[in-house]
């Protein structure tokens, strides 16, 4: 490869990562999940735009991220070799190339859904980006703050379909919004130090470790009935309840197990994996036994 050609491929590849592409892989996910579950059909190329133009939202959000958080990111392992804290790329080439994603990706999903679809891309983008972002130096409550625009795309993907927010939405909208806090509770124990390098606040940071793994254990407490919501619905039949009471009580029982015995950073790192699995099985059993409607 000529060397212009091999600069040209890693300039592509920084400005894929500045999308965060595997965490957008789930989020996209969860939003293709919300508009499968969800009542009456879309069309194959509307339901095609709806995903695109979800994704360039997601990577659009992830991509002002990443250009705000240039110089914390320097400050831990994990996102130091990011394009921008490895003064690989211009701060502005990122702040472009969000405003490009964002300007093409909002209209597209109007588009391609609706305007309901739209406002909520553009609630869940300002809410990441200009709340949840600013507050991550300021107080561990951001987490709540960033657990909105997590939990919206499944919504998204649903009132792509229904254009309406109703029982089934709120419900996808709320499992999501419960799994994020063992999820990122998880990550900032095992993650701690990186943390407090970066200036950035968390749960473990201010609360300490111990109430961080008992919150770990009372959301999951929460989460777990919520996840029954889709049974209940109607929206997915008994082998997703059997499915989300298993690994209901898989997440419950690891995150008991660390809480009682006063786990430390192995355990974190398990339980925040297990959150990985225990989404994309939750979704994928969803999927799997949906009941279909309209
Ligand atoms: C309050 C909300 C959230 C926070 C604060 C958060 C934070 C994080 C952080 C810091 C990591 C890096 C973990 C590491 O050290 O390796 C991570 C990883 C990840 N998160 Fe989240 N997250 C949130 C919501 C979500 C949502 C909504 C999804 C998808 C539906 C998601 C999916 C993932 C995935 C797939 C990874 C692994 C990414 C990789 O290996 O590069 N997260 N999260
Ligand atoms: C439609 C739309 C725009 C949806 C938004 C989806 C989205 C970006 C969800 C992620 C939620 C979240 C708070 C992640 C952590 O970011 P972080 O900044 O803590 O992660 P980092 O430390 O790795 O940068």
């Amino acid at each position: 490869m000529s060397a212009r050609a091999l600069s040209q491929s890693s300039t592509a590849s920084d400005l894929i990562s500045l999308t965060k592409p595997r965490l957008s892989s789930l989020v996209l996910i969860t939003a293709a999940g919300g508009m499968f579950l969800a009542p009456g059909p879309l069309g194959p190329v509307r339901a095609l735009v709806t995903l695109l133009a979800t994704a360039g939202t997601v990577g659009a959000a992830n991509a002002f991220n990443c250009y705000l958080e240039r110089h914390s990111d320097q400050f831990m392992a994990r996102t130091r070799n990011r394009p921008l804290p490895a003064g690989r790329m211009d701060p502005n080439t990122a702040l472009w190339f969000g405003l490009s994603l964002a300007a093409v990706s909002l209209p597209a999903l109007v588009l391609g859904a609706n305007l309901l679809t739209g406002v909520l891309g553009l609630i869940a983008l300002l809410s990441y980006v200009l709340a949840y972002t600013p507050l991550k130096a300021r107080t561990s409550a951001a987490m709540l703050v960033g657990a909105i625009p997590g939990a919206l795309p499944p919504l998204m993907g649903w009132t792509a379909v229904t254009d309406m927010v109703d029982a089934g939405g709120f419900a996808l909208f709320a499992i999501m919004f419960l799994w994020q806090m063992p999820h990122f509770i998880a990550i900032a124990l095992f993650r701690k130090d990186e943390y407090a390098a970066a200036g950035l606040k968390s749960v473990p940071l201010e609360r300490g470790d111990e109430s961080s793994r008992a919150q770990v254990v009372l959301y999951l407490v929460a989460l777990i009935p919520m996840t029954l919501l889709p049974f209940q619905l109607h929206i997915a039949g008994t082998w997703y309840l059997a499915a989300a009471v298993v690994l209901g009580l898989g997440f419950l029982g690891l995150g008991a197990w660390g809480f009682f015995k006063h786990l430390g950073k192995p355990w974190a790192r398990q339980t925040f994996l297990y959150s990985l699995v225990y989404l994309t099985g939750l979704f994928a059993a969803m999927t799997l036994d949906r009941i279909p409607r309209g």
